[in-house]
């Protein structure tokens, strides 16, 4: 286990559920992620990932269960909890008619950060977005609007960042350079939760991972204690990939959503 989950978690979820009509998406998510742990979210299609990131980021109200980011509860102080957090969908959302600049500057005032510009400059350089503070999001590539759209959730510096599939759409220095960036903020203490179908990422990005399926933790922690937990040999060397399709294929037919059934 890192080091980092003895420190106070900054994101704590007890008995999580999201029911959209019949569909049961999300059935009682319990865990925690400290500062400067990265905990990814894995889990097959249609599993829950985006629902429980959305009821993470205050954006779906969770039908039952407790959401605490920072010490806040998320039902009952939703500015603070939202302000100590930033959310990263995998579809970037920008403003048609606003500059890369005036992004920034919009959430500099949103969240009042007062050293924005400094901020917003190094950030822009971070992105490799630099010179194209005029443009408009209609003028920029798929994977510039996501490198904005990041730059805009991490200039407030919050304490959790929740990133959908972080790295659609990027390129292969892209990627690597966003590793890195992600890297270097959990290093600063700064907690991440992030879901993706690239496992090799999570496998190189994340200190302990959640595997869900049909809405229900399949598996939590390091990939190590999942491996030794599955084969009662922490060496197994089974790769992430093989626990995955083991762990969710093992998932009962009872516990995937209705709709998804035969
Ligand atoms: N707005 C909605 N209304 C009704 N059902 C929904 C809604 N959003 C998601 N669902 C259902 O909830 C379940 C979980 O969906 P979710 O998008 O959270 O899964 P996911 O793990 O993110 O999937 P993927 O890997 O395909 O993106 C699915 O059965 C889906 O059909």
């Amino acid at each position: 286990m890192n080091e980092v989950g003895t420190r106070a978690p900054v994101l704590r979820v007890s008995g999580l559920e999201k029911t959209y009509g019949e569909v049961q998406a999300v059935r009682g998510l319990t865990f925690q992620v400290a500062p400067g742990e990265v905990l990814g979210l894995v889990g097959p299609n249609g599993a829950g990932k985006t629902t429980t990131l959305r009821c993470l980021a205050g954006i779906l109200p969770p039908t039952t269960g407790r959401v605490l980011v920072a010490g806040y509860d998320l039902a009952e102080t939703p500015v603070e909890a939202k302000r100590s957090l930033a959310f990263l969908p995998d579809e970037p959302r920008l403003f048609e008619y606003l500059t890369v600049w005036e992004h920034l500057n919009f959430v500099a005032r949103l969240y009042g950060v007062e050293d924005w510009e400094a901020r917003g400059r190094a950030l822009l350089e971070e992105m490799e977005l630099t010179g194209k503070e005029k443009a408009l999001p209609g003028e920029l590539s798929r994977g510039m609007k996501q490198k904005l759209s990041i730059a805009c959730g991490f200039l407030h510096s919050p304490q959790l960042i929740i990133l959908d599939e972080p790295l659609t759409g990027l390129d292969p220095l892209a990627i690597r350079r966003m590793k890195a960036s992600l890297r270097q903020r959990a290093e600063a203490g700064t907690a991440l939760v992030l879901s993706s179908h690239l496992l090799p990422l999570v496998e190189e990005l994340c200190h302990r991972l959640l595997v869900i399926a049909g809405g229900r933790a399949v598996a939590l922690g390091t990939l190590a204690e999942i491996r030794a937990h599955l084969s009662g040999s922490e060496d197994s060397g089974a790769s992430l990939e093989d626990l995955f399709i083991r762990i969710t294929s093992a998932a009962p037919e009872s516990e995937r959503p209705e709709r998804e059934r035969p």
